[in-house]
């Protein structure tokens, strides 16, 4: 149900109790599209593309002749054709192309022009605070040169029969989008898209809602226990980014100022996971009242305070150096940046976590296949560290995101590498006589439930992206330890 609060706007709100799971509501984009700054790739099936393959109508690079007759790709084909355009995309290995910032808006006047009476209807129910900062928004410039200008220079949309390609009419819906677009995760990549409904849904960075994205629809089921007439929400930044790096974001992207349980909170959910550390005592630096931007920290300990523009320094150099490393992870580089850093920062700090993700990944991982004689010392020791940081890194994955509905691909693959620290070492133990019988067996099931932790989570993912594939590998994996089990006498 729709209905509106002073400080929200419009927002959606149950009807009714709801259970974990239950469907909230499923539904067609009203328009998808590439998100305005995207790398290249298909607008059939949003693929990354290899630059290869042309539409053999308008020259968009495209995935393969499938792709040319999907409905998504019409109006851009359409309006490329018709204005004669070629398009030049030749770097399809680099970063976000211009080019696609486009798409997304041109794509929507189109439908306005086609179906005007349905766009009227949303649009009119979209929030339009972009629009209200007109000419003054930091984006307002940046729209006119790289989306006004191309729209209107390059692909000539206002001689476009039935279109609005008035320089107003593309503003108005790139404010539409700027606010109302929810972010929607195809199987391929991430786009953008305007629904009818969802787009009315409240932020939260904790968010009750789980998204899921199958035959072209959006599909919206409880992730938590929903009281009726409590808001329906969603998360509109990156669940594993700090407060501040939260809250900066919204207000740039979405204008909205995040008030939520979890920005109130100076541990963040107890997960610490913005703190600094005291150069005076070594305790816990936290915001002394988190909403506001300006209050300097404290010293839960000392009492000693550190001002904002130095946690925003220590953050920004913190951010930078890990960008770095991750850019080309290896784990002596991984390992020296958590050393120079721990002293400073909280270990569960958020820069730290994507780290501990990455080397959880990379530790064990060159003797993996190696025969029991070829594991030397170094390899256990890699695998101590793996379990440890699994361990560490889901702990505070469950208290940021006790459903795993914004975490799929971290907590997943989380699982199914903790998996492997206890299978390796169970068997190491045993072969050692360190293990009885039923220790091993115990061994055996947990590392088989963890595995099974990993495909519930990755149950809804397509099976030709990483997720489903890796659904697949551990279904596998399940199947080889259930054997192993039964020919070393386990069951
Ligand atoms: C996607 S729209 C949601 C629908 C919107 N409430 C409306 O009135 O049309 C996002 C906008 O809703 C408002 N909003 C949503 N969640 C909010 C929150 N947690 N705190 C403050 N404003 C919020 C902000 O104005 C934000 O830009």
């Amino acid at each position: 149900m729709i209905n509106k609060k002073k400080e929200l706007g419009r927002l959606l709100v149950a009807t009714r109790d709801l259970e974990v799971d239950d469907l909230i509501l499923t539904e067609a984009p009203l328009v998808l599209g590439p998100k305005q700054e995207t790398e290249p790739i298909c607008l059939g099936c949003y693929r990354r593309v290899s630059g290869k393959y042309r539409c053999s109508r308008c020259t968009w690079p495209l995935c393969g002749p499938k792709c040319e007759v999907s409905p998504d790709h019409q109006p851009e084909c359409d309006v490329t054709k018709a204005a004669g355009v070629t398009i030049s995309i030749d770097d399809t290995d680099g970063g976000p192309h211009h080019l696609y910032e486009v798409i997304t808006a041109l794509r929507c006047l189109v439908f306005a022009g086609r179906e005007p009476k349905r766009w009227r209807t949303c649009a009119e129910r979209f929030n339009t605070r972009y629009l209200q900062q007109g000419a003054g928004w930091p984006q307002h410039r940046h729209n006119q040169e790289l989306v006004v200008n191309v729209l209107r220079d390059r692909f000539r949309l206002h001689q476009y029969p039935g279109v609005d390609g008035s320089e107003a009419a593309i503003h108005t819906v790139l404010g539409l989008l700027q606010i109302n677009q929810v972010p929607t995760k195809t199987s391929y990549s991430e786009v953008q898209a305007l629904y009818p409904m969802a787009s009315l849904a409240s932020h939260s960075c904790m968010p009750n809602t789980k998204p899921v994205w199958k035959d072209g629809k959006l599909t919206l089921r409880a992730s938590d226990p929903i009281k009726r007439g409590e808001a329906i929400t969603f998360i509109y930044t990156d669940i594993l980014w700090g407060t501040r790096a939260r809250r900066d974001h919204l207000r740039q992207t979405r204008l909205l100022t995040c008030s939520c349980q979890r920005c109130a909170d100076p541990t963040e959910l107890n997960t610490y996971f913005s703190a600094l550390l005291c150069r005076r005592c070594g305790n816990n630096v936290l915001p002394t009242s988190p909403l506001d931007d300006y209050d300097p920290w404290t010293c839960e300990s000392c009492s000693s305070q550190i001002s904002v523009e130095e946690v925003l320094r220590t953050n920004l150099a913190l951010g930078a150096a890990v960008e770095v490393a991750l850019a080309k992870p290896s784990i002596p580089s991984l390992e020296a940046l958590q050393q120079e850093w721990t002293p400073r920062v909280h270990t569960n700090h958020y820069h730290l976590h994507a780290v501990k993700h990455s080397l959880l990944q990379l530790y064990g991982r060159s003797k993996e296949k190696a025969s029991d004689q070829e594991k030397d010392a170094a390899h256990w020791i890699e695998i101590a560290k793996k379990e440890k940081s699994c361990k560490e890194f889901l702990t505070v994955c469950s208290r940021l995101d006790p459903s795993t509905a914004q975490t799929i691909p971290f907590v997943g693959l989380t699982f199914y590498e903790y998996h492997k620290t206890i299978l390796q070492s169970a068997q190491k133990h045993f072969a050692q006589n360190k293990l009885t019988t039923q220790q091993l067996k115990k061994r055996m099931l947990l590392s088989k439930a963890l595995l099974k932790k990993a495909m519930e989570i990755f149950k809804h993912e397509e099976e030709d992206t990483p997720e489903g594939q890796l659904y697949v590998t551990c279904e596998q994996e399940v199947i080889r330890i259930g054997k192993w089990m039964l020919a070393v006498g386990l069951v």
